[in-house]
């Protein structure tokens, strides 16, 4: 049977692309119309992995992501980048001059602001995914409407690209991490997401970061998001890499003595190809 793999949006989209990437191409990919409802499918069983985008090199953190990786606390087992390529796409015949309304996924229009930016005459819209806008413009026959999506989109849904490569840096990366709802047998691991609270006081944070430096362990991403309803206390997303594993659990015992609310979400191998 095959593994089942929820991703954000539909077929087409930059998740289903990441989850072919992760998995190969022998997986059934099921579409969600939203990020908690990948993480609802897996609470229930009712897929074997989801495909969370977490950072788009344009656009930033994905920090409701982070809130999503809180609440549902399932294990993250892997991460995969894609490079984003994206394109302004029409119906067939349909010009630069007929276009009056451009749609796609929030975090899409991020990276292309500066292309919107030089175009005023758009009035832009948030779309669900990149290839749900390529399939409405698609469906309802929208003449006057273009979606920013990627190529693969624009073959599936029958529409032609008016302008390509419109993101505002050509090295535009996204990472997704790979979640699970079961503990899996674990093999070689090197890098780990930590989640961690510490006090607000003068070289609290600073404190657990040097635990990290002096073990050799690599920080390869720091994030924090405020603690609901308390003023001044933050939850600290870390993302950490070693190339001895003595090192990181050294690193943790450390760590451990400077935190509250510590927690590894994860650890799995670093998985940076693009
Ligand atoms: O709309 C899509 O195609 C998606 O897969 C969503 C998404 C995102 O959530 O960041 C994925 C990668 C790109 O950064 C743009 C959009």
């Amino acid at each position: 049977m095959n593994i089942k793999v929820a991703i954000q949006g539909i077929k087409g989209s930059f998740h289903e692309e990441a989850a072919y990437k992760y998995f190969g191409d022998q997986i059934e990919t099921v579409e969600c119309e939203s990020f908690k409802k990948m993480c609802e499918l897996l609470k229930q069983g009712k897929v074997d992995y989801i495909v969370m985008a977490i950072e788009n090199s344009i656009a930033g953190s994905l920090l409701p992501n982070y809130n999503l990786l809180r609440d549902y606390r399932f294990p993250i087992v892997g991460e995969v980048y894609l490079h984003i390529k994206l394109h302004l796409m029409a119906l067939p015949d349909v010009t630069l001059q007929d276009i009056k309304f451009v749609e796609s996924h929030p975090i899409a229009l991020q990276q292309c602001n500066d292309y919107l930016e030089e175009n005023p005459q758009f009035k832009v819209t948030e779309a669900e995914d990149t290839a749900a806008s390529a399939r409405k413009v698609s469906e309802l026959q929208l003449k006057d409407t273009a979606a920013i999506a990627p190529q693969l989109a624009a073959k599936l849904y029958g529409l032609e690209i008016v302008e390509r490569r419109i993101e505002t840096n050509k090295k535009n990366y996204t990472r997704f991490l790979i979640l699970t709802s079961k503990p899996e047998e674990r093999g070689k691991v090197n890098k780990a997401s930590l989640s961690f609270q510490t006090g607000n006081g003068v070289g609290s944070l600073s404190t657990v970061l040097q635990c990290f430096a002096e073990q050799n362990i690599n920080l390869s991403k720091i994030q924090s998001m405020p603690v609901l309803g308390k003023r001044n206390e933050y939850d600290f997303y870390v993302d950490v890499e070693w190339k001895d594993q003595a090192d990181y659990d050294a690193a943790i015992r450390r760590v451990l003595k400077h935190t509250s609310n510590f927690n590894i979400m994860g650890e799995y191998m670093k998985n940076e190809k693009v």
